[in-house]
């Protein structure tokens, strides 16, 4: 569930957040999960982390929400060196976690009632967002009467009523049909365009990476977590598939993730690591 820390955060920020890694190196036991130099994602950008299953994206993005820390080096928020929770944070997973017991209103209201908001606006504003992803004709209706996707919409509404500085994406629109898919990436955009916040993203969608991101980060398995390579995507919006120059990234950027496979294919101690997940 996204998690705002301050009353103050509602509404009132206009500046997305920035985060700096720097010479982080994370391990579980033996295994090195994340191992970075240097990462920037500056305010208001919409970066997408790439990368073969298990090179590290999550725990990056964990280390990012000031979840889990760095064994070495420092992730830093606006020029701080992260020691909690990021402020201002909201995070998205494949799975939703909403309030069971509660009815969609109910569960996109309840964090801003949390912040302070009178309830008859918390309830206005709920309205809002969920007409915003298609469900305002729903706000009654609990999550178990719902599919997965319209779940995972009201989530994303949930979260954005808060209006994060920093936003982080982990597959967030993995488990949605395909047309729902793409409704959720233009929403997402012009949440992103209305709001300035910095958008952190994993997906393994390389058109949903490039229908979306202004920079990509390219991570390696092998050393597991390096980024290999920043790309900025410099395509004007709103993006075409049918681009050449769309579909020769998108090439590029399959190439890599093929390489990525075949490393792994050769280094025994990559397939096994990921099996342990
Ligand atoms: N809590 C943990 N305990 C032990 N090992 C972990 C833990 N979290 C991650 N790892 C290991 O660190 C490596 C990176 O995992 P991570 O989940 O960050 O990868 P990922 O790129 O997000 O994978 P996927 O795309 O499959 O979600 C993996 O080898 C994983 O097994």
């Amino acid at each position: 569930m996204g998690t705002v820390n301050s009353m103050n955060d509602i509404a009132t920020h206009s500046v997305g957040a920035r985060l700096e890694f720097s010479n982080i190196r994370k391990s579980f036991g033996n295994t090195v999960s994340v191992e970075a130099d240097n990462l920037t994602i500056e305010p208001g950008s919409l970066t997408v982390l790439l990368g073969r299953s298990g090179c590290g994206k999550t725990t990056l993005l964990n280390l990012a929400a000031g979840l889990d820390f760095p064994d070495h080096g420092s992730v830093s928020y606006d020029n701080q060196i992260l020691q909690g929770p990021a402020p201002a944070t909201a995070l998205i997973f494949q799975t939703h976690n909403l309030f069971p017991w509660m009815t969609a209103e109910e569960n996109v209201a309840f964090p801003l009632r949390n912040q302070g908001m009178a309830k008859s606006d918390a309830q206005e504003h709920a309205r809002q967002y969920l007409k915003q992803v298609g469900l305002e004709s729903f706000s009654g209706h609990k999550p178990s009467q719902l599919s997965g996707g319209m779940r995972q919409r009201i989530a994303l509404a949930r979260t954005i009523a808060t209006k994060p500085r920093l936003l982080l994406l982990d597959e967030p629109f993995s488990a949605l049909d395909m047309q729902t898919r793409r409704m959720m990436q233009r929403y997402l955009l012009s949440v992103w365009n209305d709001s300035a916040a910095t958008i952190l993203m994993i997906t393994h969608d390389l058109h949903e990476a490039l229908m979306l991101a202004d920079r990509i980060a390219l991570m390696a398995s092998s050393p597991r977590g390096h980024i290999a390579e920043i790309m900025d995507i410099e395509l004007t919006r709103p993006r075409n598939p049918e681009d050449p120059a769309f579909r020769a990234i998108q090439q590029q950027l399959d190439r890599f993730l093929e390489h990525e496979t075949l490393l792994a294919e050769h280094d025994p101690t990559l397939e096994s690591t990921d099996q342990q997940k």
